[in-house]
């Protein structure tokens, strides 16, 4: 059974006009290796907090660096398409417009069970992730940013190609009047290949006159548009890692010196970054590449602003943090992992540049390492499957993006398992509802605080914000903490999170009322809430 609202009614739940307050006993445990034995010493600790949540839903912008892109295109034409409830013909029939790909919108968690007036289980009850907390309505969503081309957003979804024909008919008077605003292009921070595109620039080489330009464009953005907040968010090009250097960009001091002396490592992502944390904006970062260097974390910290990244998890690799789980949790051992893809987008096109390549690569490649290094049955300290990462410019496959994996695994007494993937990630249909997410969470979390029953101030979230790893591949986390990247992992702490914002506990999966002997009428009805 679906719901589409949820009440929590329990004494450690309070809802005022303003806030959803819950308190709720947050169990982990704290464990110590006996070195000599080897055996681990665990002792449970149960820490109480309260949680906070603002209740009203404020008017959202949300601007795309890279807005004429694909990502940034199909983004924007699915948002108009849901709001203005446009159907379209394919092949297939009328098609209605929807968010599915979507982890707020499409995708639901089980709040409980209904019972009959006898104490016997009925159904169990469960409600769109949307419906935990007061969100953002994508729908409701304005959006806007930048491009280094000038080409408006109609012209930019017939380039990419990905949205239906007759989806874009229609869609065209709604996107021709949306023109990205100028952008920045610094060297070779992205391929040569992208040089074509850049029509549309801020003048000048002056970053921090472009620093200032890009904080009047979102305060502008924020006037003209009369939304409370706004979310910046990177779909632009991958660009190459930029070199940390000590006196540049390892703290948010030298950062800020470093851009007012246009300094040449600082990278247009970078630059963004920096606007936005200086306007108060959580910034997040859709691509592999390190625009979150020391000085910028440093600076987000600083003032408190969210940041979160690296390069949305959206097809290849978001299955392979489920198949590797899947893999080691089930104590099979993973012994190489071939992913090879081919795409014909442009992102394909500047991903052909071997610098902007080693970027994705990086980010592809940890995504197994948290679960390799869970298992020490299976692998010795240091030891990892082979993990090859390909990826080639083939421009006749356009947005569809052509996945191939093979995973060669040992099992029970010296055995061999292999399992062959071909998927085809229409890469911009998938990545477009974590967009969607990624900025409805990040402005969600900007309304939660939190404090621990012996503490006096509530606070928010760290500004590194790795509640959004679940969407990405290479999660930025906070300093010193770990990095999960087990899709299943990552889902868990999105819902269980949310759970204790309404004061549920976490989901655990364990249904013990449907794992002991059928009780007799009477006592049944000692299980059945009151
Ligand atoms: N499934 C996916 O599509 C997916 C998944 C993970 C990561 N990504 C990343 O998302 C990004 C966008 O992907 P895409 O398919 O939309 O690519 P795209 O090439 O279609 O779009 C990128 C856009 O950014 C613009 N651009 C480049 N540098 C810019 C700058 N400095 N300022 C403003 N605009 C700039 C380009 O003109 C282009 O319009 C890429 O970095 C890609 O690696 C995509
Ligand atoms: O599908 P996925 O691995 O999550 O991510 C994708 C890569 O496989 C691919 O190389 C490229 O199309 C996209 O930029 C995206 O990064």
């Amino acid at each position: 059974m679906l719901a589409e609202e949820v009440y929590v009614q329990a004494p450690n739940v309070r809802y005022t006009p303003d806030y959803i307050e819950a308190d709720v006993d947050y169990e982990t445990n704290a464990v110590r290796l006996e070195r000599n034995s080897g055996r681990a010493i665990v002792r449970p600790l149960s820490v109480k907090y309260t949680f906070r949540t603002q209740r009203r839903v404020p008017r959202v912008g949300l601007m795309l660096v890279g807005w004429g892109g694909n990502n940034g295109s199909t983004v924007t034409g699915a948002v108009i398409a849901n709001r203005e409830g446009i159907t379209w013909r394919t092949k297939h029939g009328i098609q209605t417009p929807n968010y599915f790909g979507s982890l707020t919108q499409s995708a639901t968690v089980r709040l409980g069970s209904l019972y009959e007036s006898d104490g016997r289980f009925e159904e169990d009850v469960f409600v769109p992730l949307r419906a935990l907390l007061p969100m953002v309505n994508p729908n409701d969503l304005e959006i806007g940013g930048w491009d280094i081309s000038s080409a408006n957003l109609a012209e930019a979804m017939r380039r990419a190609q990905v949205l239906d024909y007759d989806l874009q008919l229609q869609l065209e008077p709604y996107m021709a009047p949306l023109k990205p605003l100028p952008s920045v292009l610094y060297g070779d921070f992205i391929a040569a290949n992208q040089a074509s595109r850049a029509d549309n620039l801020i003048p000048g080489t002056n970053k921090w006159e472009h620093l200032e330009k890009i904080r009047a464009d979102i305060r502008a953005f924020k006037a003209e548009r009369n939304v409370e907040k706004v979310i910046v968010l990177w779909t632009a090009n991958t660009e190459r890692y930029a070199t940390v250097m000590e006196g540049v960009n390892d703290t948010a001091e030298n950062l800020l010196h470093a851009i007012a002396a246009s300094h040449s490592e600082i990278s247009p992502s970078a630059l963004f970054a920096t606007a936005s944390i200086l306007e108060g904006c959580s910034f997040i970062n859709g691509s592999p590449q390190n625009t979150f260097v020391p000085g910028v974390i440093d600076l987000a910290v600083q003032r408190d602003v969210f940041i979160g990244g690296d390069d949305f998890k959206s097809g290849q690799t978001k299955l392979k943090s489920v198949l590797a789980d899947f893999l080691i949790g089930a104590g099979i051992k993973p012994l190489s992992i071939a992913s090879y893809n081919h795409l014909g987008n442009n992102d394909g096109k500047n991903l052909s540049a071997p610098s902007q390549f080693r970027s994705k690569e990086i980010s592809k490649s940890s995504v197994v390492d948290d679960m390799v290094a869970s298992n020490g049955v299976l692998y010795r300290p240091g030891e990892s499957p082979d993990h090859l990462v390909v990826i080639k410019y083939v421009p006749a496959v356009g947005d569809s993006k052509r996945a191939l994996d093979e995973y060669e695994s040992e099992i029970f007494m010296g055995g061999r398992n292999t399992i062959v993937v071909h998927q085809t990630c229409e890469d911009s249909l998938l990545a477009a509802p974590l967009i969607l997410d990624l900025t409805i969470l990040a402005e969600l979390a900007e309304r939660i605080e939190m404090k621990r029953a012996d503490e006096e101030k509530f606070e928010r979230f760290h500004p590194v914000l790795s509640l959004l790893s679940y969407f990405l591949k290479a999660p930025v986390v906070p300093e010193g903490t770990p990095v999960v990247n087990a899709l299943a992992r990552q889902r868990l702490c999105i819902e269980n999170i949310l759970r204790a914002c309404i004061g549920l506990a976490p989901e655990n999966e364990m249904r013990l009322e449907h794992k002991r002997r059928p009780r007799s009428l009477v006592e049944r009805k000692l299980l059945v809430p009151n």
